[in-house]
């Protein structure tokens, strides 16, 4: 798999999954109607040809009338193929737009029921191309090919047994250059599996490359103008060409000899050539002949689009692979209808709780409990890695635990309902989410129902009136692609008017101070303050100051809650708070022009 933030999803190898029909289900019926009325537009394109071969013979027996009976007759049958052919496609088209509606919104069903952390391991770029790439590759299967099939299959058999019927020796000669030129592109295409898949794996990796290439581009340019990441970008591209290069060498040759096999031209040939032998030699009526003239060509014709087929089968078998595999990602268990538990006030305790990322991964949390009493403030401190943000994230499950419990208001979390949940928890995440649409919208998220003084309320408790009002549109602005025209400091500050506005007894901040520049910390800590103001908070801090006063400090090492209590006794304690602090009053005292201080090792 590519980089899991914005690669693209590569399906792994696992227990088989249903293929193409099997996800197709909902709309089987009108597929089977295309692929019935393709059958016919067949059957009638090789009923034209039976009637033009007899109104040939009408015409040589100077039956003038019946001649034209017979083209009549001919005309209605290209009528009835032309029809049955915009039917079919009708009907496959609709078909495809029903499947990619229905399989969009069961994608985004089952991602809204499995667990965040899925997503986030997952990642956006890697959801993103499953729901909108992968569906869109089925859409354009189904649309374009099921009718395609039903003629591909038909088509050939029913025209050797036609010609078998006319003429048997002549529906073999046909059926000998048929198998020459399917033998010979069999054999180019031997390897076919093998190089579609080297294939698809560079397509694959040119497109990660591209997103990467783009999405990082502001970071990377101030390191390195880009060269290092352009770099990658044109490696990818470089291993595309060389495989596609590769393919086309190895049985570029035998392809094209088996197409120009397969063209009408050899077959018509043939029968050209032994079918005027034996009609010469008085061994087969000319007009049999004729009619095997004919209709012989169409018999190799119609085994291309088989090629096309298998080829258009092989690419999409990925995606639906892919799209089996988010379909069929655990959802996270929620309670029984009338078993779900309700919190009895807003405390929030883990009790032994231990987890860790992944079933080979070591624990990100060992053994942890802690209880945070309703109303005050425990804030989580310790090194990079020591599982702050992990026991910030299993408040809302991301995640579950794989031993312990965490509790809210006496109520284990997963006994509670989403809904419940969410009820009692707001979060200020530092990763903030602003959605395209206005900002007065985007404060209003979670909120649906609050009236415009309620949103400006919060607002200004969030110190974000001001700049907002500021802003073209005031609170009708557009927030942009996730925010991208506002600060970190001031979408910062619009999450914290969104969760003041969602008034919860329960707040989780994880880094929410990470963006204050000197110019929004001041802004910043006074809206946390009035956010926080008598709920449970529980605060993940790198920013010691900001946390003196907590009612409780947690110290995490190495995924242990190793102390915990209030900031003078820690400090007095001479543990790793201790040694934290003491780091950072010298980094207080350092400047520019000094040796850094040293870091406490995590
Ligand atoms: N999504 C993830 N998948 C796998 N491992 C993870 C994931 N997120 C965190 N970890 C690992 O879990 C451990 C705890 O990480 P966590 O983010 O909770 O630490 P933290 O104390 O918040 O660190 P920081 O202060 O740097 O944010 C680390 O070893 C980290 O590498």
């Amino acid at each position: 798999m590519t980089d899991p933030k914005t690669g693209p999803k590569t399906a792994r190898p696992g227990p088989k999954l249903p293929g193409a029909w099997a996800i197709m289900a909902p709309v089987r019926g009108q597929i089977r109607a295309g692929m019935a009325l393709a059958v016919l537009s067949s059957l009638f394109g090789l009923a034209t040809l039976g009637f033009l071969a007899l109104t040939v013979q009408a015409l040589m027996a100077g039956q003038g009338a019946l001649a034209c009976g017979f083209m009549a007759a001919a005309f209605l049958c290209t009528l009835g193929g032309y029809l049955g052919r915009l039917g079919a496609f009708n009907q496959s088209h609709y078909a495809a737009f029903r499947l990619e509606r229905l399989l969009r919104t069961g994608l985004a069903q089952r991602l809204a029921q499995v667990s965040l952390g899925y997503v986030e391991t997952e990642g956006a770029g890697g959801l993103t191309k499953v729901i909108h790439d992968d569906v869109k590759a089925l859409h354009v299967f189904v649309a374009d090919s099921t009718p395609l099939y039903a003629r591909a299959y038909v088509t050939p058999l029913v025209t050797f047994a036609l010609l078998l019927w006319l003429d048997w020796r002549l529906a073999l000669a046909a059926l000998a250059v048929l198998a020459l030129g399917m033998g010979v592109l069999t054999w180019a295409q031997r390897r076919r599996g093998e190089m579609a898949r080297a294939y698809n794996d560079a397509r694959e990796r040119v497109s990660a490359a591209v997103v990467e290439f783009v999405q990082a581009m502001p970071v990377v340019r101030t390191f390195d103008a880009g060269h290092g990441i352009f770099g990658r970008y044109q490696r990818a591209l470089d291993a595309y060409a060389q495989v596609l290069a590769r393919w086309y060498r190895e049985s570029g040759f035998a392809a094209r000899f088996s197409w120009v096999v397969l063209a009408p031209m050899p077959t018509l040939a043939v029968v050209l050539w032994l079918g005027g032998g034996l009609v010469w030699a008085g061994d087969l009526d000319p007009l049999r002949w004729l009619a095997v003239l004919l209709l012989c060509t169409g018999m190799a014709e119609a085994v291309m689009p088989m090629m096309m087929l298998r080829h258009m089968n092989e690419k999409v078998k990925l995606s639906i692979a892919r799209i089996h595999e988010v379909m069929a990602a655990p959802v996270l268990p929620e309670p029984a209808p009338g078993a779900e538990a309700r919190p009895q006030d807003a405390g929030v305790r883990f009790e032994n709780v231990t987890f860790r990322y992944g079933a080979g991964e070591s624990d990100a949390l060992t053994d942890v409990t802690f209880e945070a009493a309703p109303g005050t403030v425990t804030a989580l401190v310790g090194p990079s890695g020591a599982g702050k943000s992990t026991v910030a994230r299993l408040i809302p499950r991301f995640w579950d635990a794989n031993s312990g419990r965490v509790l809210i208001g006496g109520a284990d979390v997963r006994e509670m309902t989403a809904d419940t949940l969410m009820g009692q928890v707001a979060f200020v995440f530092q990763d903030t989410f602003l959605f395209s649409d206005s900002i007065a919208a985007n404060i209003r998220l979670g909120s649906p129902e609050a009236s415009m003084e309620d949103v400006i309320a919060a607002a200004t408790a969030a110190q974000a009136h001001d700049f907002i009002m500021d802003l073209p549109q005031g609170y009708d602005t557009p927030a942009g692609e996730r925010g991208s025209f506002l600060s970190g400091g001031q979408r910062q500050r619009i999450t914290i008017a969104r969760a003041i506005l969602q008034d919860r007894p329960i707040l989780v901040l994880d880094e929410a101070t990470a963006f204050a520049d000197p110019e929004n910390e001041a802004a910043l800590v006074a809206a946390l303050a009035r956010l926080m103001r008598g709920k449970t908070v529980l605060m993940v801090a790198h920013r010691l100051p900001t946390i003196r006063d907590a009612d409780r400090i947690l110290v995490f090492d190495r995924g242990r809650l190793t102390e915990q209590g209030r900031h003078d006794d820690l400090v007095a304690g001479g543990g790793l708070y201790a040694r934290l602090w003491s780091n950072y009053e010298r980094a207080q005292n350092w400047s520019l022009g000094q040796r850094a201080p040293q870091e406490v090792p995590a």
